[in-house]
């Protein structure tokens, strides 16, 4: 990097527009959606899309909803000129869809293109020239009136070849190529020269697409851009206004939103943001973030990881973990303090109550995302999240203080191995610390009696043990089997606490048992029992407190 950076790039110079009124607008319905996977995504990819690749994003497209589908630039080669034919010939456009062809405004390629739609119910033409001062200079050699001449002719023959097919329904899409890159009083002098020659109306409209081809500043200048054009451009009423934003500072989806706020009716883009450079703005995420405030945006991601899976297979590229929405750790927190008030907020939230767990923009079920994964656990979390996958994945809801008791014995696992402690991993721990903790005293059999409803309610056990390799019987008679228990085992124990609770559902359920003990005015520690029998379960979770207070 060079010390003064503004000695080779130049700021990027905002339009004068005061009086903006985007920023008070508040998105309540979402744009027309057009989905580019299949071009701008696809002329981007290494080895780009083949006939089978093609015809499996065409249809998840249509299955998420999209209704209008740019498939292919046709005469770039005769792959996407075939596959425009294939949908057509073999009828695999639903009626509600509408198709969409990219060429330059060349005639050799203008006739191609309008040949691959031949017999498409409807079909949109989108028709694209540069017209940004670099490109008019660097790569066209011409001025402002060469580069509208340009746009101008491509539509006249458009409008010629189009008008010999009319059993198709046509569509004309005009974008000024390097609109974010322009001078916006002429990208409206060209815009208004393209619609004098297609001459939309409202009935019949044509959508004029301002593309952010490269992304030139901080996304409120593209806002200023749109709502300038939105608020000049000639037959308004007749025009889609689409906007097609690019990532290259990382701020497309913010572009996108603010555009839409600033006036665009509709929005290019693929989905998890594939396309050239860093990428077209992501669908995926602008339809979720509308659907997270409240707004449905008409698409289906109700399977996300499908949706990822067809994507990723088409484009042979990997969505990355922390992709918003989509990616594998994005519902996932490894962190203590997360892992808290999610726990607590999944606890307390109800089905019929707004969304409202701390840490979660939306619900991962609503995308078809389990919550096993919302919260793993390594050297970054704290007792909530053991509890958590403890319980979720186990069953065992330990009480609060042999959380702490417990956690650390993780923390250091998850310090030597510096990785993550899965749910069985936490399982394999919890049944070393607590379930086998069974030397010296070890449960083998017991005899209950006990007399309920009189003045003198005692219970009385007899419990066969083995301790140090001999096995010996103890009796003792309390107020329950615990008390019964500790007065057989003829030691100094308090019991500070005590819980249970059946594992699973049913009556055959096993109980798990949870004790805290003094020994002999030791420090308290924790004992847990399973068993299919209550008491048996209560006399293992004693033992096992004993032995682990040795
Ligand atoms: C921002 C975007 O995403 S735009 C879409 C870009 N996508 C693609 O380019 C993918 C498909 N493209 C292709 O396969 C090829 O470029 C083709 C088949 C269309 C054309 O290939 P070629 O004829 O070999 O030309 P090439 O791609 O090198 O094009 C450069 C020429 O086209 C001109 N050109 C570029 N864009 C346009 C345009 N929109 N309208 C008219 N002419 C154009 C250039 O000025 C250059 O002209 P020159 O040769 O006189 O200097
Ligand atoms: C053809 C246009 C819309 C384009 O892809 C771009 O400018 O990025």
């Amino acid at each position: 990097m060079i010390a003064d950076p503004s000695a080779k790039y130049r700021g990027f110079q905002p339009i004068a527009l005061p009086d903006r009124q985007w920023p008070n607008a508040v998105l309540r319905h979402p744009p027309i959606w057009m989905s580019t996977d299949l071009r701008d995504g696809n002329q981007a990819l290494i080895e780009p899309m083949d006939s089978e690749r093609k015809l499996a994003m065409f249809e998840a497209l249509v299955k998420i909803g999209f209704k209008e589908i740019e498939v292919a630039f046709p005469s770039a080669s005769q792959t996407d000129f075939d596959f425009v034919r294939k949908l057509i010939e073999e009828q695999r456009i639903p009626d509600d869809v509408t198709i969409e062809v990219l060429t330059q405004s060349r005639e050799d390629l203008i006739r191609r293109s309008i040949e691959s739609l031949v017999g498409a119910r409807r079909a949109i033409v989108h028709l694209y020239n540069p017209i940004a001062p670099a490109w008019r200079r660097i790569v066209f050699d011409t001025d402002q009136a060469g580069v509208k001449a340009l746009a101008v002719s491509g539509t006249r023959l458009i409008k010629q070849l189009t008008e010999a097919h009319p059993e198709t329904e046509w569509v004309l899409q005009y974008s000024p190529e390097t609109f974010s890159a322009a001078e916006v009083e002429f990208a409206k002098e060209v815009c208004d020269a393209v619609s004098d020659v297609w001459q939309p109306t409202p009935e019949r409209k044509m959508i004029v697409n301002l593309p952010a081809t490269v992304e030139m500043s901080t996304p409120n200048t593209y806002a200023d851009q749109i709502e300038w054009m939105h608020r000049h451009l000639a037959r308004r009423d007749s025009i889609v206004l689409s906007v097609h934003p690019h990532n290259d500072r990382g701020t497309a989806v913010a572009a996108a939103e603010l555009a839409v706020m600033a006036g665009a009716d509709r929005v290019e883009g693929c989905l998890f943001g594939s396309g050239e450079r860093t990428g077209n703005v992501d669908l995926v995420t602008l339809a979720l973030n509308l659907y997270s405030q409240g707004v449905h945006p008409g698409l289906d991601f109700s399977d996300i990881d499908r949706v990822r899976q067809v994507a990723e297979h088409c484009t042979q590229l990997p969505v990355h973990p922390r992709h918003p929405y989509a990616g594998d750790l994005v519902f996932t927190a490894f962190s203590g303090s997360h892992q808290d008030a999610i726990r607590k907020g999944m606890a307390q939230q109800r089905p019929d109550q707004p969304w409202e767990v701390p840490y979660l923009p939306i619900d991962p079920a609503d995308v078809g995302r389990g919550y096993d994964a919302v919260i793993r656990v390594n050297s970054q979390s704290g007792k909530g999240g053991m509890a958590y996958v403890l319980e979720q994945e186990h069953g065992f809801v330990l009480p609060r203080r042999m959380q702490i008791e417990f956690s650390r014995v993780i923390q250091h696992v998850a310090d030597d191995t510096g990785g993550e402690v899965t749910g069985s991993d936490l399982f394999g721990l919890f049944r070393r610390e607590y379930l086998d903790a069974d030397t010296p005293w070890r449960y083998r059999g017991h005899r209950l009696a006990e007399s309920h409803g009189h003045a003198d309610d005692a219970v009385h056990i007899e419990v066969e043990l083995e301790h140090a390799g001999q096995v010996r019987t103890v009796s003792g008679t309390g107020n329950g089997p615990v008390d019964a228990l500790v007065n057989a085992l003829a030691m100094e124990i308090e019991v500070v606490d005590y819980h249970e609770h059946a594992l699973a559902q049913g009556a055959a359920a096993a109980a798990a048992c949870y004790v805290e003990l003094r020994v002999h005015g030791g420090a308290a520690r924790f004992g847990a029992g399973v068993d299919d029998n209550i008491v048996a379960a209560a006399i293992k979770a004693v033992l096992s407190g004993v032995n682990r207070s040795r």
